[in-house]
């Protein structure tokens, strides 16, 4: 017997394969359909036969009369049985069995994603595919609304949500007129809304998740189990808006609209320290909520070079952590030291200046200096700067990340930008400048709109230093705007 093959998706010979147990199974399908009508055919002769006997027979006399009292006791006992023994017994036929040569789940999601790259490269819509027009090759019927959803799933299942969508909305069409469709409708627009908020159109998804819950108000839980309503109350509750693709923004190729940018300003900030009205502080306002700034000329050159000179003594690959331990990660391909004032002056230097930039958040709880070094292609994938747990940096005991701020130690020639996909910004880097965002609400909660990333350098060295500052010491310099509990760390 030959093996059978345990991927079929991938080999148009093994899809031959499936083809030819389709086929097989077909034939025992038909096999079976015949037996089971000759057994029907049986069965209704005997049925007739029987209901004969007691058809009309009045009951006294029926029962008390010994003949028929015995015929009675013997058709329940024995002609019954008999047409019981013939209905459990089955035909012998399993349509599918243990030879039967059959694809997996592995190999629906495989065609499925090979359906998606098509779509995506030659650009082909799924209302044409729907109406089997396959590039040149032509189905010789069209997809129902059922066969439309399945696709739409299964490529959910391989995340690839925009061509997902399309068939959603295709499956949507056809089930409107179609006379007996193979889905129900609810399915569809479950799926579709999951698939939406999963692709960041949150004010699609709120569109087709009221259209479900007007048509079944008690349909609320699936869409919790589904968590579509979870990603669209995050989305709500946190202001998130669609995402600006991160490509468009690394390439400088995204002007935020004027409705957002007019509000925004420059100014020479004195703030509250008296050095800072000898030399104020050159403020560029890039975003008003959350609030993120540019500082221009903070950092010497000499400045820059001593930190520099310093990383480099004890620079290493840099780390992620996924959950739980730092991790080498593809996500961020960058090397980096840590320093602190025990190191040089210059150190001390400018955390007195990222004190001055951030109106006077206490020292006491920074991280040490985390001077970062890209090579060419060097990036870090779209994170949060706060953490998520509990417990945020449970080992340094002082709360969550409540500010970062990141020194440019270089210029980049092309690319290593800055991104924030949220707010539609890039800030490319200039040597001696430092930017300065606020990562939580005044409530303590991680902002989401705050996600960022480091746009893979192009060409040039890219040097950066971040200085995180925590929560804890910052009460009467920043204020949370209710008192919520902190979780005590023993
Ligand atoms: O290098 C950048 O532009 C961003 C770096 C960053 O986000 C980080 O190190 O957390
Ligand atoms: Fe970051």
């Amino acid at each position: 017997q030959l093996q059978k093959p345990s991927e079929f998706y991938s080999s148009v010979m093994n899809m031959e394969l499936l083809l030819s147990s389709e086929l097989a199974i077909l034939d025992r399908l038909d096999f079976f359909i015949r037996k089971s009508q000759e057994k029907i055919k049986l069965l209704k002769r005997e049925r007739d036969r029987l209901r004969n006997d007691v058809q009309g027979v009045e009951s006294i006399a029926y029962v008390s009369n010994p003949i028929s009292a015995f015929l009675m006791t013997k058709r329940l006992l024995m002609d019954y049985r008999d047409i019981d023994a013939l209905i459990r017994d089955g035909i012998g036929v399993e349509i599918i069995n243990h030879a039967t040569v059959l694809p997996t789940e592995n190999d629906l999601q495989g065609v499925a994603g090979g359906l998606s790259r098509l779509q995506d490269i030659y650009r082909m819509e799924a209302s044409e595919l729907a109406q089997g027009n396959v590039y040149g090759c032509k189905l010789d019927r069209e997809l129902y609304s059922e066969e439309c959803y399945r696709i739409g799933t299964a490529l959910v299942h391989g995340k690839y949500f925009s061509n997902a969508n399309q068939w959603f909305r295709e499956a949507l069409h056809r089930w409107k007129v179609e006379d007996h469709p193979g889905v129900n409708q609810l399915w569809i627009l479950e799926s579709y809304a999951y698939s939406l908020s999963e692709n960041g159109q949150y004010v699609d998804a709120l569109k087709i998740t009221n259209q479900i819950l007007k048509q079944d108000p008690t349909h609320a839980g699936r869409l919790v189990e589904k968590k579509t309503i979870g990603e669209l109350m995050k989305y709500l509750e946190n202001k998130l808006r669609p995402e600006v693709p991160h490509e468009l923004l690394c390439r400088g190729d995204y002007q935020r609209p004027a409705s957002e940018t007019s509000h925004l300003y420059c100014r020479y900030h004195t703030g509250t320290s008296s050095f800072l009205r000898l030399a104020p502080l050159k403020e560029e306002v890039l975003n008003l909520d959350p609030f993120i700034t540019v500082y221009h000329d903070v950092a010497s050159d000499r400045e820059i070079s001593k930190l520099i000179e310093l990383a480099k003594s004890r620079i290493s690959r840099a780390t992620i952590r996924d959950d739980g331990e730092p991790q080498v990660s593809n996500a961020r391909t960058s090397q980096n030291a840590w320093l602190d004032a025990g190191d040089d002056r210059v150190v001390t230097t400018l955390d007195r200046r990222v004190g001055d930039m951030t109106g006077g958040l206490r020292q006491q709880s920074y991280e040490m200096l985390q001077v970062n070094n890209y090579g060419v292609g060097g990036h870090y994938v779209a994170h949060h700067d706060w953490a998520m747990e509990a417990v945020p940096y449970a080992g340094l005991r002082v709360g969550n990340r409540i500010a970062t701020v990141m020194f440019y130690l270089s210029d980049v020639e092309i690319g290593g930008a800055t991104v924030f996909p949220q707010l539609g910004l890039a800030v490319f880097p200039r040597k001696g400048s430092a930017i300065l965002w606020y990562n939580l609400y005044r409530n303590g909660k991680g902002d989401r709109r705050t996600l960022h990333a480091a746009c893979p350098v192009l060409s040039g060295s890219k040097w950066v230093a971040n200085q995180w500052i925590h929560e804890y010491h910052q009460e009467f310099v920043r204020p949370v705007s209710w008192i919520r509990r902190v979780k005590v760390i023993t």
